[in-house]
């Protein structure tokens, strides 16, 4: 589909299960991988980015059953890194989560592996990761560009000792090193560079490592000592939490329209940290109830707010196209990594705010939104950025509703996003 013509959306309420988090799916597969015993996960997601995760998995030898519906996955781990025989090509799409921890972990394999993607991907930085795991004896070539995708990796197995990272870029550098951390011939202590960003992303990794049976001992998000001679080990059953930032677009629909959403499969006991979405939503005014596995929003009147949105940078997209409807400029700091994900966010969110009548400041690291007075009618181009897709759905709040250029490319995180959304809109 070319365009997906959203008219006015008057009333938006019901209940909807969120599709597994790709965070934990990602995670969970690889750590299974390696994990000695059998993993069964379910509400696994579905979705582009775990596809390439499951074919590398699968090019890599390693077993796995998948359900029809391809939410439940039973791994035959690996007990240890992988091994091939012959030279690979792994492709990973544009899934950040697929490309930082396969390219650590495969330093530890044994065999040579191309890592390629798409156009994007090879944008997206991933030189700190690199300098890291080259310190620890990786030997890995940049096929194309220094700093980015696609590489080549010699699997020489990983030393240990003191590494440092930089962590001003992205948290996925430190959580594929970690990740490998406990399988390197002694032990690792990680010392992070710079301000950490996005740093709840690394309680999702050690939380997750820690359900495969090995422990890290953190200084906050500074530094990690990992002891050597740890082996994952399958948890047996674990089931994934439902996607937290899939989960910020029903929440704001609901906090928007005045009805009242609930969403299930994510809640309090969460350990993403993009339910903290619901925090930043009550901010503004939406009213919102927890509960173990659900959050409730329900609408009122919303109002603009200035704030840090480094701790949960998915969602805070969310957030910019709220702001449509609340009163007052909004202020969203902190973002500048936004610049390098699926397309340079901040310029995207503002060409296209800017479309729909709205008064936009992108600076360096922030975006400064002051709503218009009547919103106007626009084809909202996505930039092949499923969240760009997903926040602007929001607009089919505004009396002139919204186009939505190439929705399906919502498929790396949420294939089925419009039909879900169409459920709940009257
Ligand atoms: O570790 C993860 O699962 C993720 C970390 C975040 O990236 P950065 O750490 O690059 O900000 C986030 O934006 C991404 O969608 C998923
Ligand atoms: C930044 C994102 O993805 P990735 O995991 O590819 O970094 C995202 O899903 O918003």
């Amino acid at each position: 589909m070319k365009e997906l013509h959203l008219a006015h959306i008057a009333h938006f309420s019901g209940e909807v299960n969120i599709p597994g988090s790709k965070s934990i799916s990602n995670r969970a597969l690889l750590l299974a991988a390696l994990a000695k015993g059998k993993t069964e996960l379910t509400n696994l997601l579905d979705s582009d980015d775990i596809r390439h995760m499951l074919a590398a998995l699968s090019k890599l030898g390693i077993e796995y059953q998948l359900s029809a519906d391809k939410t439940r996955c039973v791994i035959n781990g690996n007990a240890g890194p992988f091994s091939a025989a012959a030279p690979l090509t792994l492709f990973l799409g544009n899934a950040g989560t697929a490309m930082r921890p396969l390219c650590a972990a495969l330093t530890l394999s044994v065999g040579q592996f191309d890592l390629t993607g798409e156009p994007r991907m090879e944008e997206r930085p991933i030189g700190d990761l690199v300098d890291a795991l080259r310190k620890l004896g990786a030997d890995i070539e940049y096929l194309k560009n220094p700093h980015y995708p696609p590489l080549r990796i010699n699997g020489t197995g990983l030393t240990g000792g003191t590494v440092k990272i930089a962590g001003s870029l992205s948290s996925q550098f430190l959580t594929a090193l970690l990740m490998v951390a406990p399988l390197a011939q002694s032990a690792v202590t990680i010392e992070v560079q710079g301000e950490l960003v996005s740093k709840p992303y690394i309680d999702i990794t050690l939380a997750l490592m820690q359900k495969f049976g090995v422990t890290v001992q953190n200084h906050g998000y500074q530094r990690f000592d990992i002891a050597a001679g740890q082996q994952y080990i399958a948890p047996g059953k674990l089931l994934v939490e439902g996607d937290a930032s899939s989960a910020s677009y029903f929440l704001a629909a609901g906090a928007i329209a005045g009805g009242v959403v609930k969403v299930t499969g994510v809640g309090r006991q969460s350990i993403q940290g993009d339910v903290k979405f619901a925090d930043a939503l009550a901010a503004m005014g939406a009213k919102i109830e927890w509960g173990d596995d659900f959050i409730i929003a329900r609408g009122s009147r919303l109002q603009g707010i200035d704030m840090d949105m480094n701790h949960i940078p998915d969602a805070a997209m969310t957030i910019a196209t709220t702001a449509i409807f609340a009163t007052g400029k909004t202020r969203l700091s902190n973002i500048y990594n936004w610049r390098i994900k699926e397309t340079d966010r901040l310029a995207a969110m503002a060409t296209e705010l800017r479309k729909i009548g709205a008064e936009v400041d992108e600076g360096h690291d922030y975006i400064c939104i002051t709503p218009p007075k009547q919103v106007l009618h626009a084809a909202i181009d996505t930039y092949n950025d499923h969240r760009m897709a997903m926040c602007f759905s929001l607009l089919a709040f505004a009396d002139c509703g919204v186009t939505i250029r190439d929705p399906n490319c919502t498929s790396k995180t949420f294939p089925d996003y419009f039909s879900q959304f169409a459920v709940l809109s009257r």
